[in-house]
């Protein structure tokens, strides 16, 4: 029998609560944030972080302006404790800031941890045990009493080892580790006798601190624990409630954000999510998510590629390119209908950029994060015209009208589809060149003349090679109409002018007026040419004799008389 079998597994139960009040709240300020990075982070890590990364993680945190950072479990290892006694003898803890280790319920355990601290102005001393049934029975043989005795003991020694140094500001801090997998009746049972011990109504300050160790259930059963939790515990205004979440079914921000609507002060995590298994509850998200509902998150996150530098170099771990707000392709679109909203979006942002942000499929304005708009158009085979069009505008400055856009969209598709992936906007200019402006030699214009006679212009246009110039004349309403006949009187070339657009162009394009046209031949064939020109007459006489080369048309034109040359 396949090993794959559902029926090992039961539902997670759900909490009986009729009078769930939290899916009615929103959020109104960000929680307060804790890093575990440096603990939580670190303990899961292959390799984990020396002193220097530690360190240089550490600084990251401060700066991004985290004020509670779990720096490490010092009674683990030596690692840990060298880092923790670093920071407080070299003075790297700004004055705002208080760190959190974290410690077992275990007397040597929390000495150690003590005497890592020592001299420390402030910091929040975190003290666990498992709860849950499964631990209790499996890990601590022993039934519920027995192992609240651990986290009273555990709490007692927290409690004497800051009496040793009350030149100190001390935080406890307790979690019944795997509350979410615990009876409810039971975690509050524990935590008030650990309250009891620590008295956080007589002034001890205390954080309690609620652990989905391993998710287990939805997120909307968590704050249901979280909501029962806060309403069930005596003194709950004395104590800070903090959560901390793990991501096993990719729930964690969810949990933490629904918990904070049911009651949390406080929530613990990690950048990116790193952690045991499928991480902790990753930070950057959430507090990203609570930006950009229009709130401070109280972390400073626009140096979003220096937190991914800094992450990858400390934990060896990577971000993946779809990571919430922070991965690479998060601002990048290929699909052509996302490209043209986005470049609609933008377009229509011009002039009103203090407005509320609403550009479709941007959640946030990537600059926020010092991510660029270049980036946000990307080219392969599932983009449109939009796009094409938006990339040469954003990187050359050229603007196609609608139907050439059309035209070098089905080329860089097709060469897309070919390579199978990307096209840089350096290639997108390439085929645009190869395919529009190059003009064979001779039809190249080299001179033209227009004249007046009425209300018609008399189009005289000298071209071919220097050496072998051939002049065509003709008269029409406008200067492409003049073309058009001089080319039917003194080449037999009767080419309609299907399409065609100029306009002048902006500085830094090398050029003054681009036109493009599209024409057809009487043999059927047609083509489409653009031509860039120091003013928009010869851009458009230019563009339409491209494309007529370009349509295959054969010219045999006499050689011109030297009167008919013009200078
Ligand atoms: C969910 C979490 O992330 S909790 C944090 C987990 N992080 C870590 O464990 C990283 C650091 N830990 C370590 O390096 C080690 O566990 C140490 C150094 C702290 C302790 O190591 P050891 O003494 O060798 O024991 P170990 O961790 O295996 O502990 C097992 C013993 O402690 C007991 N124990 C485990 N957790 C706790 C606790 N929170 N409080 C009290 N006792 C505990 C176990 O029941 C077991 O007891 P037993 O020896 O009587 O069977
Ligand atoms: C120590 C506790 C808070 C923990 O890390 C967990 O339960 O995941």
């Amino acid at each position: 029998m396949s090993s794959f079998n559902h029926r090992r597994y039961q539902a997670f139960p759900t909490v009986h609560k009729p009078d769930r009040r939290w899916p009615n709240r929103r959020m109104h300020h960000a929680p307060i944030w804790t890093s575990v990075d440096l603990r939580d982070g670190n303990q899961a890590l292959v390799s984990p972080m020396n002193v220097a990364q530690k360190l240089e993680m550490f600084d990251l945190l401060v700066r991004m302006g985290f004020k509670e950072i779990e720096v490490g479990f010092p009674a683990a290892s030596q690692p840990d404790f060298d880092f923790v006694r670093k920071i407080i003898e070299e003075g790297h803890i700004p004055g705002d800031v208080t760190i959190q280790v974290l410690t077992q319920a275990r007397e040597n355990l929390i000495e150690r941890t003590y005497a890592a601290l020592k001299g420390v102005e402030r910091a929040i001393v975190h003290v666990y045990n498992s709860t849950n049934p499964v631990q209790r029975e499996q890990v601590f043989g022993l039934d519920k009493e027995g192992v609240k005795a651990i986290a009273v003991r555990g709490a007692e020694w927290v409690k004497a080892g800051a009496a040793q140094f009350p030149e100190t500001r001390w935080t406890f801090q307790y979690s019944p580790e795997s509350f979410s997998n615990t009876e409810l009746e039971y975690a509050v049972d524990i935590c008030e006798a650990v309250m009891a011990v620590w008295q956080p109504e007589a002034g001890q300050a205390v954080i309690l601190n609620l652990p989905a160790t391993v998710e287990s259930a939805m997120p909307n059963v968590f704050a249901d624990q979280i909501e029962w939790f806060c309403d069930h515990l005596r003194g709950r205004e004395h104590v800070k409630i903090s959560v901390h979440t793990h991501n096993d079914r990719g729930c964690a921000v969810a949990a933490a954000e629904l918990a904070v609507l049911a009651g949390a002060d406080r929530v613990e995590g990690t950048l990116f999510g790193n952690g045991e298994r499928t991480g902790n509850m990753d930070i950057l998200t959430m507090a990203m998510n609570v930006y950009s509902q229009g709130l401070d998150p109280r972390l400073d996150l626009s140096m979003g590629s220096e937190i991914s530098d800094v992450y990858t170099r400390s934990t060896g771990m990577t971000v993946s390119p779809r990571h919430p707000w922070f991965g690479e392709l998060v601002y990048s679109a290929f699909s052509g209908s996302h490209q043209d909203a986005i470049r609609k979006g933008m377009q229509h942002r011009q002039g009103q950029e203090q407005a509320l942000w609403e550009v479709p499929y941007l959640p946030i304005d990537p600059a926020d994060l010092g991510r660029s708009y270049e980036a946000v158009v990307r080219i392969n085979s599932q983009s449109g015209k939009g796009g094409v069009s938006h990339v040469l505008e954003r990187d050359y400055g050229i603007s196609l009208p609608r139907w050439l856009a059309q035209e070098l969209s089905a080329i860089v598709q097709q060469v897309s589809e070919q390579q199978s992936g990307e096209i840089s906007a350096k290639q997108i200019h390439a085929l645009f060149v190869e395919h529009f402006v190059q003009s064979r030699e001779d039809w190249q214009m080299r001179r033209y003349r227009l004249q007046r006679e009425g209300d018609k212009v008399i189009a005289s246009v000298v071209m071919g090679s220097d050496a072998h110039p051939r002049i065509l004349q003709g008269k029409g309403s406008g200067a492409v109409g003049a073309l058009v006949d001089a080319l039917i009187q003194g080449a037999g070339i009767y080419a309609e002018v299907e399409q065609f657009d100029q306009h002048a162009l902006g500085a830094g394009t090398g050029a003054r007026a681009m036109a493009c046209a599209r024409v057809s031949l009487e043999s059927g064939r047609s083509a489409s040419a653009v031509s860039f020109g120091e003013d928009t007459t010869e851009a458009a006489l230019q563009s339409v004799l491209s494309a007529i080369g370009k349509a295959g048309a054969v010219i045999h034109l006499q050689q011109p008389s030297k009167a008919a040359v013009m200078k």
